[in-house]
Formats: structure tokens, sequence, C-alpha cells
């Protein structure tokens, strides 16, 4: 997206309540719901209505700003340790995505400078707009690296949604289409539809197509027979939570993915800003995988695609080992083969 297009932002801070964007009302509405309490972030992280790992990270760090202004003439010390509670509370919401972690830390971190309630609420709101800021430079950036491993006229494959809704804009995965956009490229992609919230029917689809990018969608069971047969040149996803040696976390049917492209020969990009990434997280075996309720399963739309009372196992991310993954590209670089020194360069660099 060029910066004369308009774009549709997942959050927008209005000083004394958030819009955010109601994520489980795409494709059909474009609804932005008016947040005024942390109980309302907490509530739209754990429904979806916010998801995305930096844009989950931003949500909680503005609940913590919400929070913290509402709570402006608190004693300094019994500030101080209700703002802890909050962030465990919001810490709470969701367990995979790293991003929200790495936001809460940021956040209530900067307080730690503070002399008293007053400056301390103006370090909080200070640095969860420096953290939505630089997320669309991050995600610029990987953009630009992603763009050096394609070629105009690529046809790519995704799964979910890292997309500019996912995050304050561009996207991770998606970046680089809409950079490729900018400089006139024709880039094709392939999205997967991703069951069972449909994050790539219903938001990468969609994204893309307001973008003007030439998008097709198929479902999940498709995804390899499209990578045999569509010269695919590469497929390039989001995460949730990159371990230290490269193992990565991100949506259910990932893995599957990168096994088949593994299989095909065809390259298998993670895009993850360094937010994601989580050094004191050593494999893929300590990412914590987020179950969520079999209804996301049984039910489509309230109606029941299932018999009733079947056992669901609905887990809502997988992990893709670092040996299937060609190369992970951050706002730093791009890392491929030792990913445990390459990532962690990136963080002293
Ligand atoms: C740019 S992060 C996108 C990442 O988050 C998604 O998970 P969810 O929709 O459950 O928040 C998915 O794993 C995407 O790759």
């Amino acid at each position: 997206m060029s910066t004369t297009e308009t774009w549709i932002s997942s959050l927008r801070y209005k000083g004394d309540h958030l819009l955010l964007l109601d994520q489980q009302q795409l494709p059909r509405h474009t609804v932005y719901i008016n947040v005024t309490t942390i109980e309302q972030v907490w509530d739209c992280i754990k429904k979806l209505q916010v998801r995305g790992a930096p844009a989950i990270g931003i949500a909680a760090a503005f609940g913590i700003v919400l929070w913290a202004k509402a709570n402006n003439s608190l004693p300094y010390d019994e500030f101080k340790s209700k703002l802890l509670q909050q962030k465990a509370y919001l810490a709470g919401s969701r367990p995979t995505a790293v991003n929200l972690f790495w936001a809460l830390d940021r956040v209530t971190g900067s307080a730690e400078q503070a002399r008293d309630t007053e400056e301390a609420v103006q370090l909080i709101e200070q640095e969860a707009l420096f953290i939505q800021q630089e997320d669309e430079e991050t995600c610029r950036k990987i953009g630009e690296y992603a763009l050096t491993l394609l070629k105009n006229g690529d046809c790519l494959m995704t799964h979910c949604n890292a997309g500019g809704i996912a995050t304050s804009r561009y996207g991770t995965a998606l970046a680089p289409m809409y950079l490729a956009k900018e400089k006139g490229w024709d880039l094709s992609v392939y999205a997967n539809e991703t069951r069972p919230v449909f994050q790539g029917a219903r938001l990468t689809a969609w994204e893309l197509q307001q973008a003007g990018i030439n998008v097709t969608l198929i479902t999940d069971n498709m995804a390899a027979h499209t990578l045999k047969t569509k010269n695919i040149a590469a497929v390039i996803v989001g995460c949730d939570r990159v371990a230290a040696n490269g193992d990565t976390a991100n949506k259910i049917g990932t893995f599957g993915l990168a096994l088949q492209a593994k299989a095909l020969g065809i390259p298998f990009y993670v895009a993850s800003p360094l937010s994601t990434i989580d050094l004191n997280t050593s494999t893929g075996d300590d990412i914590p995988i987020e179950e969520r309720p079999a209804e996301e399963v049984t039910h489509f739309q309230g109606e029941p695609i299932a018999p009733e009372g079947v056992k669901v196992f609905n887990p809502a991310f997988d992990v893709t080992p670092h040996e299937y993954i060609t190369a992970i590209i951050t706002e730093r670089g791009i890392a491929s083969g030792n990913y445990k020194k390459q990532l962690a360069n990136f963080f002293n660099s």
C-alpha cells in the first residue's frame, strides 16, 4: 500500500479510548469497536477480534494505557503494584504470540524511571505509541528484505493472515506483496483459507483484494496440489513465536505446508519482526500452543457442521522445526542456516 492510499488500521488510539477493528466481522463488515477498558482489550484479544502477534502486542500495550489513565490518581506505590497485576491479567489472554509479553514488558518497564504516578502514565502512553509507530517501519523493512528474495512475476503462497491488520501496517508475510505493488511488480498470491477461523479466506484474501493484488483463494487441502502444479516461487508466512534456534510457531497448518514445500523443493520463508523472536525460548518444544474452543471446529457462522458432542482437538498453532525453514526474514536482515547465531546477532547489531 503506498503512502498516498488509505489503509484499514487494526487499532486507532484516541487518547481516552481505542477504535479496534473487529476482525471477526470481516470481510462482510468493517466495524471498529469503541474500547475504553483493559477488560475489553482482554476480551477482544481472547475472541480474536484483534489478532496477529504484533497487533495483539499493540492492543495490549494500549490496554495498559487505558488502565493507567483511569487510575492516574492512585498513590504511586499502589499504582506500581496494580500495574503489575494488570500486566499479568492481560498476559493471560493468549499464550503463544510472544509479542503480547514483549509489549507488556516494554510498556510497564517504561514506567520504572517515573518519579510519580502522573509521569508513569505519560511514559506508558509514550511507549505504547512508540511500539505502534516502530512496528510500521519494522514491517516495511521486512517487506524490503523479502523482496530481495523474490522477482517481478513471482507466484507466492501464504497461510493464515500476516497482513496489515495483524500489525500496525503492511503486515509481515504480506509486506513484500504491498511493497511489490508500490514498485509496479506483478506478484500473484495463493491464500490458504486457514480453517477453522478462516483468517486466510476472510482476512488475507480481503486485504489483498482491497489493495488490488492478484490473490487466489484455496482451501487448505488444496495446498500440496497447488504447490506442485502452479509454479509457486516461494511460500511466505508470518509467525507467533520464533525460538532461539529458529523453530517457529505459527497458525495451525504451517508445519504441514513447510513439509510439502520441502518435499517439492520450494523455498519456505518466515517473516518475523524481532518482537516475535524470543531468545529465551530455546526450541519449539518450549513454545506453549494455545488450544481453542471446540465450537471453532464444530460450527460455522453459528450452525453445527459436526455431530453434537463429538470430541475436538483444536490447537491454534503448530511448530515448524527450523530445518524446514529456508530463511527467516527480519527488519535487521535475513537469517538462514545457523539460526541460533544469526538471530542472536540481529539483537546485538
Ligand atoms: C503477523 S502475525 C500473524 C500470525 O498470527 C496469526 O495467529 P492468530 O490469527 O491466531 O492471532 C497467525 O499465526 C499469523 O501467522
